[in-house]
């Protein structure tokens, strides 16, 4: 097992890397991190859960947040590792972060749609799906962010198998979206905030993309996201858009961050990192660091609203 020390947080890690960082830095402070399969994906890889926070006998509030669901938005992945490492690295000395994780618990899913992921790495790095194999057609996988149960397929999704969009054949058709929807599901009670990371617009966007019409939070959940943009911005200056999906960047049905807000997990946010279009999925490892570290101050400030209220 390689240690934690000797994994680089600016480079584009593959699968393999990420999953030996995974064995070794869930196992580097008991008191602070454990991990948890929550199953595996179509081609049989896990989907390990790192659960963050002080260790406590008592059920803790928590955040939900995943990256990678998406295969070729290869800059997600490397935004959660980095935050596990900020986390355990500064917890005790960054006050914000010490008392989040002494009063919350935080669930980090570094890579979601693990088999596109590496297929990205050894494949076509453009790929965006799942890998998922089905008779009646020689086109693999779906979209995971179109296959939520929310607002399924009824707008900026396709039933073409072929398709970047395509829905699936159900809701949760794709076993990676059945597995974290189970996740999210079995902890509803004490899940308080999703956030699902993506690439690339720098947009914070919020419920809904399935249809135009605001969320009963609308008003909160915009102001929210403007705070966490400004603290975001504040860093290297990167101008950020927030708004609800639909009418910040397109309607599209069955996305992860719609399907929470509407099993009840109030703070629920999709970001797009950087760029904006000049290298767009294929960021320059240079961007990284920054990358990491401005967006570290948006989601700490959403954490700390959450743990607010
Ligand atoms: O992947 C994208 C590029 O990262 C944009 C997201 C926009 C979106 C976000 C939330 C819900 C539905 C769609 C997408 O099309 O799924
Ligand atoms: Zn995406």
């Amino acid at each position: 097992k390689v240690s934690p020390r000797a994994h680089s947080y600016t480079k584009y890690n593959t699968w393999d890397t990420i999953q030996s960082w995974i064995a070794s830095i869930s196992t580097s402070n008991s008191d602070l991190i454990s991990k948890q399969v929550i199953g595996n994906t179509f081609e049989g890889r896990p989907m390990t859960v790192l659960k963050l926070g002080k260790r406590s006998s008592s059920t803790k509030p928590a955040i939900f947040m995943d990256c990678g669901i998406h295969a070729r938005e290869w800059i997600s992945p490397a935004f959660c590792q980095w935050f596990v490492k900020e986390a355990l690295s500064t917890y005790g000395s960054d006050s914000q972060m010490t008392s989040l994780l002494n009063q919350m618990d935080v669930f980090v899913l570094p890579v979601f749609n693990v088999d596109g992921y590496d297929f990205t790495h050894k494949s076509n790095r453009m790929w965006r799906k799942t890998r998922s194999r089905k008779s009646g057609t020689n086109c693999f996988g779906a979209d995971p962010n179109r296959n939520f149960n929310a607002g399924w397929c009824t707008a900026g999704a396709s039933s073409n198998p072929c398709s970047d969009t395509y829905c699936g054949s159900t809701p949760e058709s794709e076993i990676e979206v059945k597995n974290v929807a189970d996740f999210i599901r079995r902890n509803k009670s004490i899940i308080k905030a999703y956030i699902t990371i993506h690439s690339y617009s720098q947009l914070l966007l919020f419920p809904y993309s399935y249809t135009y019409e605001l969320a009963a939070d609308h008003s909160e959940l915009l102001k929210v996201a403007e705070g966490a943009s400004a603290a975001l911005r504040s860093l290297y200056g990167t101008a950020y858009t927030s708004g609800p999906g639909a009418a910040t960047i397109y309607p599209a049905a069955g996305g992860s961050d719609d399907w929470a807000y509407d099993l009840g997990v109030k703070y629920s946010y999709t970001f797009e990192l950087r760029d904006t279009g000049r290298y767009g999925f294929l960021l320059p490892e240079s961007q990284i660091k920054p990358t990491c570290e401005e967006t570290m101050l948006a989601v700490k400030y959403i954490a700390a609203y959450v743990q607010k209220n």
